[in-house]
């Protein structure tokens, strides 16, 4: 982050918590695939992404989740947690659909949203938590590492499996990830594209602990933001920002670049067909 956007960011937060400490507000679902729901006595947001059955990250859910989030940081809560609509998947990553014959306009969009939604989350002055109810796999667990904590459910898979798939990770998803877990156990995990399950995702550090509900979940991600309670949240999310800025910037920097890196890869005749035998072996499942 540079110096410019370091005062814009700090001028925002004095803005926000300022004048504000004592008041809750109400946030506003903006989507038809999100549903926003704010505590009122705490102030804390939980964003379910409600497109089922996988919640399948397409374009139209990305803009939704990605003016969640804005519209979470400008109504001054205290607290977002991403979870699912979905009993057994938070969700299944990238709508492979938006990559499989692309109209190359809307695939231009879809991964400059992505990249924006990315931006907003991890970079968020919010604290940020995800309830992972289900399987995570690929952007999905990008989604969750992208948060500052997590709680899952036992007996569901998360992680990076770009490898099995044929593709590759961009350095932000692996970026997310070494930010979350010790760097030799995120190079095996990324090379051997493991899913890990939620036991073995709370040993690693993959996620910060396990419960049996949905509602204990969101509990227990409350119950992390009060952690915050003494700290001054200026100094918090300035914090944060700071810790994270490296990562952040060098999507900035690199945006373009790894736009053309992503639109030149998936427009590969061998990805294609990749995707293709993938897409087939998703839907043979369920005949
Ligand atoms: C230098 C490099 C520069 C740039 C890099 C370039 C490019 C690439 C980077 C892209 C990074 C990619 C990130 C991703 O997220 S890719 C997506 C990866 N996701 C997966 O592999 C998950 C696949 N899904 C599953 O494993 C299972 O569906 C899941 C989540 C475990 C749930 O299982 P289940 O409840 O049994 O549900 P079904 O499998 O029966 O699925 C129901 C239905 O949904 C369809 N579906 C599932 N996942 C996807 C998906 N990701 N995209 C599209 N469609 C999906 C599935 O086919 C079923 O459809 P049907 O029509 O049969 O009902």
């Amino acid at each position: 982050m540079n110096r410019a956007m370091m005062m814009s960011a700090a001028k925002n937060l004095l803005t926000r918590y300022g004048s504000t400490k004592n008041n809750i507000y109400r946030c506003m679902s903006t989507g038809k695939l999100t549903t926003v729901d704010v505590n009122e006595k705490s102030g804390v947001a939980v964003l379910t992404m409600n497109r089922l059955p996988v919640n399948g990250l397409n374009l139209e859910l990305l803009r939704d989740i990605r003016n969640d989030i804005d519209e979470i940081e400008g109504n001054k809560c205290r607290g977002l947690i991403l979870t699912s609509a979905s009993s057994s998947v938070f969700s299944a990553g990238l709508d492979i659909m938006e990559m499989y014959k692309p109209n190359q306009d809307r695939l231009k969009e879809f991964w400059t949203t992505l990249q924006d939604t990315w931006l907003a989350l991890y970079g968020s002055s919010v604290p940020t938590a995800a309830a992972i109810n289900g399987h995570s796999p690929a952007g999905g667990c990008l989604l969750a590492t992208s948060c500052e904590y997590r709680v899952m459910l036992p007996k569901f898979t998360i992680g990076l499996n770009e490898t099995k798939l044929g593709i590759v990770a961009p350095k932000w998803f692996m970026a997310t990830f070494c930010n979350v877990l010790p760097r030799r156990v995120a190079e095996m995990a990324l090379t051997q594209g493991k899913m890990f399950s939620s036991e073995e995702a709370l040993k690693v550090g993959l996620v910060d602990e396990l419960a049996q509900s949905k509602e204990e979940a969101i509990e227990k991600c409350q119950q992390f933001f009060a952690t915050f309670a003494k700290t001054n949240p200026f100094a918090r999310a300035m914090t944060k920002q700071q810790f994270r800025s490296k990562d952040l910037q060098q999507l900035e920097d690199e945006k373009a670049q790894d736009l053309e890196a992503f639109l030149f890869f998936v427009n590969q005749p061998s990805v294609q067909k990749g995707l293709g035998i993938y897409l087939d072996s998703l839907k043979a499942k369920t005949k």
